[in-house]
């Protein structure tokens, strides 16, 4: 087990972690046997950083993204958040929590097919309240969301009529509308071809010089090598991290890549 900080390029003094998992161990228990999806995962979250979450298919990014977003409890350890505990909080404090806190993002995009760009971002601002802005501020601030992943030109256009990298970007501009401090995208990219993908990649990682810290799950280990700092994931292990602090719980011999 190490401590590890190693990423040479990362000669900054780091940001201080806006958020601290540490020790967290998912265990699921069925009839018949116990499965470990995750065991004991330690890593911080500098802010405002792109940090990826990088790991084959089942090697628990899901279910450590889920820890991350308060969807799911652990069974062992804790996510800190600013401060404070998740585990803490209720199912309906969560809820708010999770509204005012994360903008997330998904592979599929998962826009309303009926309503423009424009009216998906602006109903984000309507079932989260707004971000703390005035309803007469909304859809200025909607059209704005758009103008920062540079689609102002396509507001009223339907998804449909978007191209695949377009309709993630409107996806951002949704996820930005309450002005989140952090964003989460699961897979963002894994239904683009590499082009759009290192384009919407892009996106994200510029959000981090307006203040945002973007946690990004994905299998693609080229992408996940451009970011700020990683960690990677094998069997439910850190098998190695760069760029933050994290604990490396994976034997040696059990690093296949
Ligand atoms: N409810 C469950 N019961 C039993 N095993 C589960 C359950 N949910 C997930 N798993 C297993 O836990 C492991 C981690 O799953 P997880 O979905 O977190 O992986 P992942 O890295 O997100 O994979 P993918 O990239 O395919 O989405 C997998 O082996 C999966 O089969």
């Amino acid at each position: 087990m190490s401590i590890v900080d190693n990423d040479p390029t990362n000669y900054q003094l780091p940001a201080s972690p806006l958020i601290q998992v540490e020790h967290l161990t998912r265990i699921i228990t069925n009839r018949t046997q116990k499965t470990t999806l995750l065991h004991d995962v330690t890593f911080a979250v500098p802010a405002q950083k792109l940090l990826t979450i990088n790991g084959p298919s089942g090697s628990g990014k899901s279910t450590l993204l889920n820890m991350l977003t308060g969807i799911d409890k652990p069974t062992e350890g804790r996510v800190v958040f600013a401060g404070q505990e998740l585990k803490a909080q209720g199912e309906n404090a969560l809820a708010r929590w999770r509204g005012r806190n994360v903008g997330i993002i998904f592979q599929f995009f998962q826009l309303i097919s009926t309503l423009t760009a424009f009216e998906n971002v602006l109903l984000a601002l309507e079932l989260g309240g707004g971000g703390g802005l005035p309803r007469n501020a909304w859809r200025k601030r909607a059209q704005d969301c758009l103008e920062i992943v540079d689609l102002g030109s396509f507001a009223h256009r339907l998804p449909s009529e978007l191209s695949g990298g377009q309709q993630q970007r409107v996806a951002i501009a949704r996820a930005l509308a309450n002005n989140p401090p952090v964003l989460i995208a699961d897979e963002p990219t894994g239904n683009l071809d590499s082009k759009t993908a290192y384009s919407v990649f892009n996106i994200l990682a510029g959000l981090t010089e307006q203040g945002k810290t973007v946690i990004y799950v994905t299998h693609d280990s080229q992408l996940a090598s451009y970011a700020d700092a990683r960690i990677n994931l094998l069997d439910g292990r850190i098998v190695s991290a760069h760029g933050t602090q994290a604990i490396v719980t994976a034997k040696q011999e059990e690093v296949h890549s």
